[in-house]
């Protein structure tokens, strides 16, 4: 069964300048401009409890459809305190720095482990709904440490690949602008000379009010697709290999998309924009799993008598209002108990939301509101629906596609033609047994069993019967090379010895390894042991078991040194061998073939003897893994308080030195300081604490691994010799008591750090960048946006200048 889970909900308060009416830039983060008695907040218990001093103003209609008043008689609505709690609530000073760790990371890391996931900000015009996804207007230079969400998506998620080791993952992006109830790709001008010109014919369209509206302008569809919900056809969604790619989308995406001045803001986003990151990832046995992160930036709802917007910013806010009710409808029906009809297809944004409303996605939103006596009714309407939001359940599910995508019915008979026409062509040209599948178990033996023949015999010629044949051949080979580098720190490859070279029929017994590639020699660390405390007693185990094999370690040798197995005889070494080799016969490291071997034999002694072992120490890795995962929430959250203390004492300071004058938020600075201050002293305790239990279940954790590989040691020396033997009852030398540690096994938690926070809480730690591992990274990080604003500025000019001269655009 599929667990559902609630639509999670953030509120955040832009701060607010002296009038509340002009939002034109901004610098003022005093904070609140409402006194206590009408808007006061709880950020320990996320609560925000909003009353009016006098009737709100309307003329007695509903002011949405979710904010249903009582009326009083002279058809004003009035409104009694309410209190709204949230999943958390986010005053001034919070940057969107804290914020995209609090939102925007875990929903990167859910679509990266194939969940979809929607980032949504929600609340009327000039609220802060633009800063907060997409930073400041794009191409306005703002400053790099006000980058929206959806920029700081971009460097995230190749952060996270690169962490995450998943180098194979697609990531492609699109956007989506909803303009007057239609359709539009913003990355349109990305497809060429022709698309871009219907971008900018749109902008034209747009931007020159006074022209009468071009029907002509192609617009995109909407289509329903049974497998993957709603779909828009023809959407661009062009690969991105890196943040640069990525981050030049996204301005150009924002450069085209459509924004007005009116009275509450000067540049208001007149359309609703869907940017979305695609991923797909193949694995080898064809499944393939696909997720997307939308990021959605919707316009905001407008009073037109606020706004006095007229002409064509008077349409768009009717198209605004009307698409942001539909909006509104579809979640009341969602939030209801029983949701018989959600009237998706009521508007173009319902329809293309379907998935993140209700669907199979984890869902985000970030309600913004403008805390000012203005804006307290819309302030009120935006709570309402938010907390109707807080209520509709998504069932999230990993996006798994065994068959392909679209048109895969027909892929897979055409493929199917093909091969028959293919072994048609091999059986009438008399090959055989050619290799178009991929391989079966006897195959690769007989692959392998090929490789060693190719170079034991230097006259033998590997044959080569199809492309796939050649693929697996290549594989094969850089397996064996890897997992010889891996296991001796030296590249071996090594077939099964024979009998006469087991039982040592030249004096010395020993052979050395064929073909050590000088490369790969030396360097023998294993990466677990750097994981482990020095000082642990897993890590000092692991080393002396090391240290049995480094001290046989067989002399290394160069690809001249190739024994000549194929007639059985040894020639002469090259070097004389030392004395400690000819008293010692040198035992070969587990490379090659035997290192699978001796994996298989690890995998079913976890899965026989030691698999009570075996399975605490799965579990000791989930706990260390929970409680890491749990520091780093804390200490986000840690990071948060410690940005409002901050805050605020510098607030203090300014009322004392009679500096700015004080806000006229009445709730007391210092009341709010106090209550900051406690909720930083908790979260800093519960981190004290959970760090102690990380350390404590990393410590078990290591046990575990010790225990496991004693275990599985005494297993191997127990164990009959028949019963460990090769193949055809030929003995091993490496089996039983010759065996000295477990093969290379994961015991990691698959973290490359000892569990510390990335960005430890700390007095003045305003590091902005979560993900720059040094200040190097940053700057990098940095020049990259600012390069990638000129570029999008420089082409959206160049286009205007264009346009301009052929008398086609006239601004
Ligand atoms: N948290 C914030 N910190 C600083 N400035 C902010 C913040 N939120 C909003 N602003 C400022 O307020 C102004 C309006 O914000 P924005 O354009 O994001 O509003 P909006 O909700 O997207 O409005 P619209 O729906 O009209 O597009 C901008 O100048 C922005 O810089």
């Amino acid at each position: 069964m599929v667990a559902s889970s609630r639509i999670k909900v953030f509120v955040r308060l832009r701060p607010t300048n002296e009038d509340g009416k002009s939002s034109k830039q901004n610098n003022n983060t005093e904070g609140i401009d409402l006194p206590p008695n009408l808007l006061s907040l709880d950020t320990i218990s996320n609560t925000i409890t909003v009353s009016s001093p006098h009737p709100l103003r309307g003329t007695g209609r509903s002011i949405s459809p979710v904010l249903d008043q009582p009326t009083s008689n002279n058809g004003n609505s009035t409104l009694s305190p309410t209190t709204f709690q949230f999943d958390r609530l986010l005053p001034p000073p919070t940057t969107n720095s804290s914020l995209f760790q609090l939102s925007t990371l875990p929903l990167i890391r859910s679509a990266l482990a194939g969940y979809n996931a929607t980032l949504l900000t929600y609340g009327q015009t000039g609220a802060g709904k633009t800063f907060t996804t997409f930073g400041p207007p794009a191409g306005s230079g703002g400053s790099y440490k006000d980058r929206g969400l959806c920029a700081r998506a971009v460097a995230g998620i190749f952060n996270e690949l690169k962490k995450q080791d998943k180098g194979g993952i697609e990531v492609r992006v699109s956007c989506i602008e909803i303009y007057n109830e239609s359709l539009f790709d913003l990355l349109g001008f990305a497809g060429g000379e022709d698309s871009q010109r219907e971008v900018d014919d749109r902008r034209y369209n747009k931007t020159n009010r006074d022209q009468p509206n071009n029907t002509t302008v192609p617009t995109l569809a909407l289509f329903e697709s049974a497998s993957s919900g709603p779909q828009v056809r023809g959407l661009r969604m062009p690969l991105i290999q890196n943040s640069e790619e990525g981050l030049n989308l996204l301005f150009e995406s924002q450069m085209n998309r459509a924004i007005a001045e009116h009275q509450l803001n000067d540049a208001s986003s007149r359309s609703h924009c869907i940017f979305t990151f695609h991923f797909v990832v193949r694995s080898e046995g064809g499944k393939i799993i696909s997720s997307k992160l939308n990021i959605v930036d919707l316009a905001g709802s407008e009073r037109l008598a606020k706004t006095e917007a007229a002409g064509q910013v008077q349409r768009e806010s009717n198209f605004i209002n009307k698409s942001l009710s539909f909006l509104e409808q579809v979640v009341i029906a969602l939030a209801s108990k029983s949701r018989d009809h959600i009237p998706y297809r009521q508007s173009k944004l319902t329809h293309v939301l379907k998935d993140s409303l209700g669907g199979n996605c984890n869902t985000l939103m970030i309600a913004c509101i403008w805390p000012h006596l203005n804006h307290l009714d819309q302030t009120v309407s935006t709570l309402k629906f938010a907390t109707r939001m807080q209520m509709v359940k998504n069932k999230p599910t990993v996006n798994e596609n065994k068959g392909g995508g679209v048109g895969s019915a027909k892929l897979l008979r055409q493929i199917k033609q093909l091969k028959e026409e293919l072994s048609f062509h091999d059986v009438i040209s008399g090959r055989a047994n050619v290799m178009y599948e991929q391989p079966t178990a006897q195959d690769m033996q007989h692959v392998r069993d090929s490789i060693f023949k190719f170079i034991e015999d230097e006259d033998a010629e590997m044959e080569v019967h199809s492309l796939t044949h050649t693929r697996v051949i290549m594989a094969e080979m850089r397996r064996m090379i890897i997992e010889g580098k891996e296991v001796g720190g030296a590249t071996t490859i090594m077939r099964t010895p024979r009998r006469e070279e087991v039982d040592g029929g030249e004096e010395g017994g020993g052979r050395e390894p064929v073909g050590i590639n000088p490369l790969f020699s030396g360097g023998n660390v294993n990466v677990e042991e750097k994981m482990l405390s020095p000082t642990s007693d897993a890590y000092i185990a692991r080393k002396k078991m090391r240290g049995v094999e480094e001290g046989v370690e067989t002399p290394r040798s160069s690809v001249s040194d190739t024994n000549d197995y194929s007639t059985g005889q040894t020639p002469p070494p090259k070097r004389a061998p030392s004395p400690a080799q000819i008293a010692t016969p040198p035992i070969k490291p587990y490379v090659g073939s035997d290192v699978m071997e001796k994996k298989a034999e690890f995998e079913s002694f976890k899965l026989g003897a030691g698999k009570a072992r075996s399975e605490a120490l799965d579990r000791a890795k989930l706990q260390v893994k929970e409680k890491k995962r749990s520091i780093k929430e804390l200490t986000g959250e840690i990071n948060y308080q410690k940005d409002r203390i901050d805050f605020l004492m510098a607030q203090l300071r300014g009322n004392e030195g009679g500096g700015s004058p004080t806000s006229p938020r009445a709730e007391d600075p210092t009341k709010q300081l106090k209550a900051a201050k406690k909720a930083y002293r908790v979260k800093m305790e519960s981190l004290s604490e959970c760090k102690s239990e990380y350390k404590f279940l990393q410590h078990q954790r290591e046990q575990c691994v010790q225990g496991l590989v004693s275990a599985f040691d005494s297993w191997m020396k127990m164990r009959p010799v028949e019963e460990v033997g090769g193949g055809e009852g030929e003995e091993s030398p490496k089996r039983g008591g010759d065996r000295t540690r477990a093969p290379d096994e994961d015991y990691g938690d698959d973290d490359d750090d000892d569990g510390t926070p990335q960005r430890e809480p700390q007095a003045r730690d305003y590091g902005d960048e979560f993900y720059s591992e040094s200040p190097r990274a940053g700057r990098k990080e940095q020049e990259m946006y600012d390069k990638a604003q000129i570029q999008a500025r420089e082409r959206f000019s160049e286009r205007n200048a264009t346009l301009k001269k052929s008398g086609e655009w006239k601004l």
